[in-house]
């Protein structure tokens, strides 16, 4: 088996678990897993697909710039670029990026803040947060709708090997070193926004 052919299955199982908690409404979501090192390719999800089916078409190869490697009539994410400065600054080998009821609204209520804090919580040691006075920040960047900008705004929370950044009434992109490491950041990030949530719904 080749590594592409090994990372395409490690994303398509992936995109599956994330389409049965269906995180991909109305087509949003890009998903992306690194391939190669040098130079720079990985395989993202191609733009406007319904990501609940799994078919041959679901990725395409991409290279440091986020341009097709090989000839093809697919159409790479629109959001690609985010997937490209994750690659581009870290060691991290997959990245997800999904719009939730949850994860937009946590992004109006604390977009003005430009963060939000989490701490107490036993699940922030899903991001290796594991002493008793740890904080997890997630930032929050504003939703511009011009792509380059928007990647421009992304690019200086890319801190470290994985990490979360919300965007504004639009989702969140995690990245972490694999396939696994990325969606447990993932599921842990939505389990903290759904209990922030129910948590002030329960202080009203
Ligand atoms: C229909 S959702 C608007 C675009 C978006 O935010 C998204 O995540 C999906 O875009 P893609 O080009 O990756 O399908
Ligand atoms: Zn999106």
């Amino acid at each position: 088996m080749t590594a592409l052919h090994d990372k395409w299955l490690e994303l398509a199982d992936v995109k599956d678990e994330l389409a049965i908690r269906d995180w991909f409404m109305g087509t949003s979501g890009n998903l992306a897993i690194k391939v190669a090192d040098e130079p720079l390719e990985f395989l993202v999800t191609a733009s406007g697909k319904d990501k609940k089916k799994r078919t041959d078409e679901d990725f395409l190869l991409v290279d440091a710039d986020g341009q097709p490697a090989a000839g093809t009539l697919l159409k790479p994410s629109a959001e690609t670029l985010l997937h490209c400065a994750i690659y581009g600054k870290t060691g991290a080998g997959c990245s997800l990026h999904v719009h939730t009821v949850a994860n937009n609204v946590i992004s109006e209520l604390y977009g003005d803040a430009g963060k939000i804090d989490f701490q107490g919580q036993e699940l922030i040691k899903a991001f290796g947060l594991w002493e008793e006075d740890a904080v997890l920040t997630i930032p929050i960047i504003p939703n511009h709708a011009d792509i380059p900008t928007l990647a421009a705004a992304f690019e200086p929370y890319i801190t470290a090997d994985k990490g979360a950044v919300l965007i504004r009434n639009h989702g969140i992109t995690v990245w972490g070193k694999d396939g696994f490491e990325a969606k447990k950041l993932l599921e842990a990030s939505e389990f903290l926004f759904q209990y922030q949530l129910a948590l002030q719904l329960q202080l009203k």
